[in-house]
C-alpha cells in the first residue's frame, strides 16, 4: 500500500492520493456530548451477532482484523439510525504506542487507548461490500472505545490468545449499555469514502494491559522488511463541517 501512519505517508499526506480526505463528511471527529442533539426518533440498536462464524484473524498491514463470512444476515446490526439491516463484514482496532492515545474518535478532546470498529454493509440494497463502499448509505461502522484495566475481558482474551481462525462472538466485545452517538462520516483510512453511518457507543469496554501489549507486538512490516511496530494506527479528528451529531440518549 502507498499509505500508512508514518511521517511521509501518514494522515496529513493522504489527500494527495485521496482528495476526499479534505471532504465535508470525514471521520473520525471529536464528539462534544453537550453539543450532540438528543433525537427521540432514534430507535434502539439491535445487534444480532448470532453464531456467525468468523473467518480468520489477519494483519492487513494497517490493523489486526477479524473477517466474517458475510454470505447471510446471521451477524447483523439494525435499528438505531439505520433504515435497513447491515451485515457484519469485519472488525478491527486502532491503538496507540501508550495508553494516552490510540482511539480515532475522541470525547471532549479525550482519547482512549484503543478503538474497535465493527464494519457492516447494506446487503439489502447492494450486491457486494465493494459496491456498498461507494454508496452514502452503504456502510455502518460501530465504534467501541477500549479502556485498559488490570482485569482481562474474557471475549477478547479468547481472540488475542488464539491468533488463528476461530468462531468468535463479537457480542462479547460490546458493553452492556448500547447508548450511542451517530453522525454521517467516512472510512478513517484510504480510500476514505464518505459512505459510513457512524454509531459510536458511549460506554467503553475494558481490556487488560496484557491484551493491550499484545496489540503493540504487531508489526506494520512484513518478514523481509525492517521491523516497524504497529502502533499509532489512528487518524486524528477531522472538521465537523456543519454536521450534526445525534445522541440516542438524554
Ligand atoms: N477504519 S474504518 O472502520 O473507518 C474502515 C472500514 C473499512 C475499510 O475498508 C477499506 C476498503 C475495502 N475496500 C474494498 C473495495 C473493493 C473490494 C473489496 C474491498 N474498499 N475500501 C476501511 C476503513
Ligand atoms: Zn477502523
Amino acid at each position: 500500500h502507498s499509505w500508512g501512519y508514518g511521517q511521509n505517508d501518514g494522515p496529513s499526506e493522504w489527500h494527495k492520493l485521496y482528495p476526499v480526505a479534505q471532504g465535508n463528511c470525514q471521520s473520525p471527529i471529536d464528539i462534544i456530548p453537550a453539543q450532540a442533539i438528543y433525537d427521540p426518533c432514534l430507535k434502539p440498536l439491535s445487534i444480532s451477532y448470532r453464531s456467525g462464524s468468523s473467518l480468520d484473524i489477519s494483519n492487513n498491514g494497517h490493523s489486526v482484523m477479524v473477517d466474517f463470512k458475510d454470505m447471510d444476515d446471521k451477524t447483523a446490526i439494525y435499528g438505531g439510525p439505520l433504515e435497513s439491516s447491515y451485515r457484519l463484514k469485519q472488525f478491527h482496532f486502532h491503538w496507540g504506542a501508550s495508553d494516552d492515545s490510540g482511539s480515532e474518535h475522541t470525547i471532549n478532546g479525550k482519547s482512549f487507548p484503543c478503538e474497535l470498529h465493527l464494519v457492516h454493509w447494506n446487503a439489502k440494497k447492494y450486491m457486494t461490500f465493494a459496491d456498498a463502499v461507494e454508496a452514502t448509505d452503504g456502510l455502518a461502522v460501530t465504534g467501541v472505545f477500549l479502556e485498559v484495566r488490570k482485569t482481562a475481558q474474557a471475549g477478547l482474551q479468547q481472540k488475542t490468545e488464539k491468533n488463528n481462525s476461530l468462531h468468535f462472538n463479537p457480542t462479547s466485545l460490546l458493553p452492556p449499555c448500547l447508548d450511542y452517538w451517530t453522525y454521517p462520516g467516512s472510512l478513517t483510512t484510504p480510500p476514505l469514502n464518505e459512505s459510513v453511518t457512524w454509531i459510536v457507543l458511549k460506554e467503553a469496554i475494558q481490556i487488560s494491559d496484557k491484551q493491550m501489549e499484545k496489540f503493540r507486538t504487531l508489526l506494520f512490516t512484513t518478514e523481509e522488511e525492517e521491523r516497524i511496530q504497529m502502533v499509532n494506527n489512528f487518524r486524528p479528528p477531522q472538521p465537523l463541517k456543519g454536521r450534526v451529531v445525534r445522541a440516542s440518549f438524554k
